[in-house]
């Protein structure tokens, strides 16, 4: 039990690693052609909507959700503002994120994931021997619904993070319920359309990543292009330090940080719920030289008993239905994932 605990879990963090790392270990390395890694993207022009507006009467809602549908086809992603959150409290956020990780590992690794576990303190799960490893360091928890969190991998240290990730956790998910309603209005579909497909018991599972410099930014990565198997993902970036990158007509883009503001990624499962209208991105992070990057992100999914499907309202003889009903979408996601595939390709028509 201890040596499995060993060799599966406690690979060296990368934070550990690139304390004094001229190159990054091989296992870390793309090959050159498999992943062309462009440091200094254009940066892309992502929309910022303004919640307070799209719940207003006034004409600028419209306007507000023209734009929303229009960053969606484009890129798979907004920024949101106007959500109710105070400069200061995303900053608590990031920095009990930041505080972990600043901890020594002697300290950091009470929370550490176990063999059983995916949650947890930890760095990429090895899936395969051939997998090359993202350049990052995780701590990954459950946080709804309540009565599955496993408190056992929440941090007691900084002393306030319990508290800031519950309190976090309540507002995401009352932004999740005016998101959706937001998308659904965009596509001139009845509000709960795409919440109703939730269920009581949506699930919720937050991941802090802290990316530590990299000696070689341009053979490593923070973490490889992927898309997420959420329905919805909410990213706090890091105000001081750029990585993201997002994948449009095959070019990447760098993906700007917006003070106060969240980014708003589509995943799989919302892909699936509008009928393809919305795309679920390729996106992936890069890492640099010189500062350290620490970004939070919330991934919201429906509760994983529950079938989803795409809209009706959305099917025509124009459009017809493009994905199958499925449930636990998170399940066939790691499936999918783990033998290098796409799981939305496993769940088309
Ligand atoms: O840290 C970031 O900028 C993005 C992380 C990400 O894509 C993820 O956690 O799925
Ligand atoms: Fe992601």
């Amino acid at each position: 039990m201890a040596e499995a605990h060993e060799s599966v879990v406690l690979l060296k963090p990368v934070q550990e690693l690139a304390v004094d790392c001229n190159t990054p270990p091989q296992r870390y390395v793309h090959k050159r052609g498999d992943e062309d890694i462009c440091v200094n993207s254009p940066v892309i022009d992502v929309a910022v909507i303004d919640l307070d507006s799209v719940q207003s009467s006034s004409p600028s809602a419209e306007q507000e959700l023209e734009k929303l549908r229009t960053s969606l086809a484009s890129c798979g992603c907004f920024q949101v503002i106007g959500h109710g959150m105070t400069d200061s409290f995303l900053d608590q956020v990031h920095g009990i994120g930041r505080d972990f990780f600043a901890l020594p590992w002697s300290e950091k690794r009470k929370w550490s994931r176990t063999a059983e576990d995916t949650e947890g303190y930890g760095n990429d799960s090895e899936l395969s021997e051939h997998q090359i490893l993202d350049w990052t360091d995780r701590l990954y928890l459950t946080t709804n619904p309540g009565d599955q969190r496993k408190y056992q991998f929440w941090p007691q240290n900084p002393e306030n993070f319990r508290e800031i990730l519950q309190e976090y956790t309540e507002k995401i998910i009352l932004l999740n319920q005016v998101v959706l309603k937001a998308l659904s209005k965009s596509l001139n579909l009845q509000e709960n359309c795409f919440l109703d497909q939730y269920g009581e018991n949506s699930n919720m599972v937050a991941r802090f990543n802290y990316y530590p410099p990299c000696p070689r930014p341009d053979l490593s990565l923070g973490v490889k292009q992927h898309a997420d198997g959420s329905a919805i993902t909410f990213l706090l970036q890091d105000n001081q330090v750029d990585g993201l990158q997002v994948l449009k007509d095959d070019q990447w883009f760098s993906v700007p940080t917006v003070p106060n503001a969240l980014l708003v990624n589509v995943g799989d499962q919302l892909e699936i719920m509008s009928n393809g209208i919305f795309k679920s991105p390729l996106h992936r992070v890069v890492t640099n030289s010189e500062r350290e990057r620490t970004t939070v992100a919330v991934f919201c999914s429906p509760d994983s008993s529950r079938f989803i499907e795409p809209a009706e309202d959305l099917i025509s003889e124009t459009s017809p239905r493009l994905y199958k009903k499925i449930k636990n979408y998170v399940g066939i996601f790691f499936e999918n994932y783990q033998q290098g595939k796409r799981a939305i390709e496993a769940v088309k028509i």
